[in-house]
């Protein structure tokens, strides 16, 4: 049976969840499942903004058929051409022979890339800033290559002034009936998944985002319909002001995230250590995090939360232990910048990973590195436990300051 929600009533959201799903591209866990939206326009012609995942994909054409009450589909929008929203195009070319896709150059390449089916005389290539009309309702297509794939373009709907937004202003996280960012407490039950989607799928690209959000700046948008997570038609600026922070690689908020690799126990002491003599010291937006317990892409969505991080790990093979430097490397991939950080090494025999961990820092953007590296040997004494409280003094006083 049919799951569909009105935004308008000419628009109708015809998407559907995974909560099944462990891993999203494989890679990133996700707990609380994730959604893939598809929005339907109906007027004097029908359109269809993306499809869905193939996990969906049955749901998804039921709700196609009950928003499209028997008509047939006129025109199928592809903004994005990444596996996850294509899987029912090829279904819906069967079911209505005169559907023609619309997309740039670069989709169509990717579509004939990904599938055999000939699509002679069945597509519209549409340029940057080129309309399409429904009849009372106009699609303006918007390019914002590289967020996160070269085709990628926005569909803005200009009499209800949607902006149908591809993945920009997605985030992991099934859909629970409230479809609506104003029907959830986003602050407390989503923020963290838009965060960690952000971070870590668009995060790389925080130049183009910055692009798109300059070429949106004129266009009066009251709705944001993205292909995951929540619809925006209220206080579009809670989201819009994330974006602009996170894609300038700025910090959300004061705070101090204390990451640690340990073996035995005794970085972990140490990181336990600074920690408490931290929030002695009046900072209390503070965390502590267990490299080999989380996963990288919750502590890549911290950094993008935090003004300080705190990097302490012992030395492995003369190298850096390894979730530490999967962790340095994600940073790198995806443009961690703007960061004051802090090292702490372990070592019983020749400490060199704070040397190598600040190496890979540096090929950072403006990262602020303390000067106060604390150096353990095997396990904490009272001389590193001193090194560790001025190290809390000086973080204290930069958060602070
Ligand atoms: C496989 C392995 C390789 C290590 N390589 C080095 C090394 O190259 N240099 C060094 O000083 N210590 C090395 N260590 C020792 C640890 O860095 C050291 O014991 C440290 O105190 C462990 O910290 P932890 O208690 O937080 O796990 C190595 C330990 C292991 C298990």
């Amino acid at each position: 049976m049919h799951v569909i929600r009105h935004i308008s009533p000419a628009i109708t959201w015809v998407g559907g969840s995974d909560r099944r799903l462990s891993r999203f591209e494989n890679l990133f866990p996700i707990p609380h499942g994730v959604s893939y939206n598809s929005y339907l326009i109906s007027d004097q012609k029908t359109a269809l903004l993306d499809t869905a995942d193939a996990s969906i994909l049955q749901r998804f054409l039921e709700n196609v058929s009950a928003a499209l009450d028997g008509r047939p589909l006129d025109y199928l929008i592809l903004n994005h051409m990444e596996p996850d929203h294509c899987a029912g195009i090829v279904a819906l070319l069967e079911r209505f022979p005169n559907l023609q896709l619309v997309g740039n150059a670069k989709t169509l390449t990717l579509f004939s890339q990904f599938y055999d089916l000939p699509l002679d005389g069945r597509t519209i290539t549409v340029q940057d800033g080129q309309t399409l009309s429904l009849g009372s309702h106009t699609l303006q297509f918007f390019f914002t290559p590289m967020v996160h794939w070269p085709e990628v373009m926005m569909t803005y709907e200009q009499s209800e002034k949607v902006l149908f937004s591809a993945d920009t202003f997605g985030s992991f996280g099934a859909l629970g009936g409230t479809l609506f960012a104003d029907e959830v407490d986003f602050a407390r039950d989503w923020l963290p998944d838009y965060r960690r989607y952000y971070a870590n799928i668009v995060g790389k690209y925080g130049v183009q985002v910055q692009n798109a959000l300059k070429k949106l700046a004129a266009v009066d948008i009251q709705t944001i319909c993205p292909l995951h997570g929540l619809v925006w038609r209220k206080d579009l600026n809670v989201l819009l002001e994330k974006y602009d922070l996170w894609s300038r690689y700025q910090p959300e908020e004061k705070a101090v995230a204390i990451f640690y690799g340990s073996m035995y126990g005794d970085t972990e002491n140490a990181a336990d250590l600074l920690a408490c003599a931290l929030a002695d010291a009046g900072v209390h937006n503070l965390a502590v995090y267990d490299l080999s317990e989380i996963h990288v892409s919750e502590a890549i969505s911290e950094i993008f939360r935090c003004s300080h991080i705190v990097l302490a790990a012992p030395t492995y093979n003369n190298g850096i232990y390894p979730p530490m430097l999967t962790l340095l490397h994600d940073m790198k991939a995806l443009n961690v910048q703007n960061r004051t950080v802090a090292l702490i090494e372990n070592g019983s025999w020749a400490p060199t990973c704070a040397k190598n961990m600040r190496a890979l820092v540096d090929e950072l953007k403006n990262m602020s590195v303390l000067e106060q590296t604390v150096t353990i040997r095997s396990a904490v004494k009272d001389a590193t436990r001193t090194d560790l409280l001025a190290l809390a003094q000086a973080i204290a006083q930069s958060v602070q300051g």
